[in-house]
């Protein structure tokens, strides 16, 4: 497991991360959300190294992580790292021998890993011969080669197309069965929840939200939604409730009192009709909305 404590990283006078603490288990897939500025790039480049930490500490696998754990990790910087008038192919050779492979696995592995994302045929090329989007599918393979202990991936899925997420989406669940945590940041939430397992959530650098999906998704006030067979205007009147919505038959209401949904299910069923009557979870769009407002 990798855990992130109380981290803080100072620009001159502005705080860009702030005490920012969270753990990225094995076999889980975090994602790693905010805006703009939020400080997901300074975490990151914290956890790798390649930017000094002024308060707290990196621990990997129940100690303060070295030099050495860190070479073992996987790592997709926000600036990408390859050169653009070289084959690929020997760009990556270079890349997996450097952190150890020899050169015949790595070539193997190169392959595998450009077929995997159709880039089979293209290892002769240049880098800069290829579209964006395929030159970010370059940039994965770098980061992944060797098998890494650990992923740490910024913004990985930017410029892909549908196809590329999806390859990307495979190899990284691949990583995650097979105990290595993988974190990654993105903006796009859809793809966060339909990836990730736990979700950290940064606004002004600071971490405003953090847990497991589920977690998140049952933290906030419980809401409800009742259909009725008649009218559901009398809701309005019941106690403990406020109601968020209200059409004909159906009412969306959020529980301000303990136990003021069950009188309120015992009030519908007495007066008619009850079609449904279900929890509602928010989205993670919306959890994220509410925690970075
Ligand atoms: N080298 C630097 N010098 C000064 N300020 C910096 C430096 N790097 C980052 N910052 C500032 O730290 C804050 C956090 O930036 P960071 O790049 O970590 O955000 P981010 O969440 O990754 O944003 P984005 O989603 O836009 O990539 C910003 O206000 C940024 O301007």
């Amino acid at each position: 497991m990798l855990e992130i404590r109380e981290l803080t990283r100072r620009f001159g006078d502005a705080t860009a991360v702030d005490r920012v603490s969270f753990e990225v288990p094995a076999g889980q897939m975090t994602g790693f959300v905010g805006a703009n500025g939020a400080g997901k790039t300074t975490t990151m480049r914290m956890v790798m190294g390649v930017l000094g930490i002024n308060e707290g500490e990196v621990r990997w696998r129940g100690a303060p992580i070295t030099r050495l754990d860190r070479r073992t990790f996987g790592y997709m910087p926000e600036e990408r790292g390859l050169y653009p008038k070289q084959p690929i192919i020997d760009q990556l050779v270079y890349v997996a021998q450097l952190k150890g492979m020899g050169r015949v696995e790595a070539r193997s592995q190169v392959q595998e890993l450009l077929e995997r994302f159709g880039l089979g045929d293209r290892g002769k090329d240049h880098l800069e011969k290829l579209s964006l989007g395929n030159q970010q599918r370059v940039q994965i393979i770098a980061s992944v080669l060797p098998k890494p202990a650990a992923l740490i991936l910024d913004e990985p899925f930017s410029g892909l197309d549908p196809l590329a997420v999806d390859s990307m989406a495979d190899l990284l669940r691949e990583y995650t069965r097979d105990d290595i945590p993988v974190l990654f940041s993105s903006h796009q939430l859809d793809l966060v929840e339909r990836l990730c397992d736990r979700l950290v959530v940064l606004a002004h650098g600071r971490r405003v939200a953090a847990g497991t999906v589920s977690e998140l998704r049952d933290a906030g006030v419980p809401r409800f939604r009742l259909v009725l067979g008649g009218d559901a205007g009398w809701v309005r009147d019941h106690s403990g409730l406020e109601v968020l919505d209200l059409d004909g038959t159906t009412a969306l209401v959020e529980v301000r009192r303990t136990g003021a949904e069950q009188q309120l299910i015992a009030e519908a069923t007495s007066r008619g009709d009850v079609h449904e009557f279900v929890r509602v979870r928010p989205a993670l769009s919306e959890i994220y909305r509410e925690a970075t407002a």
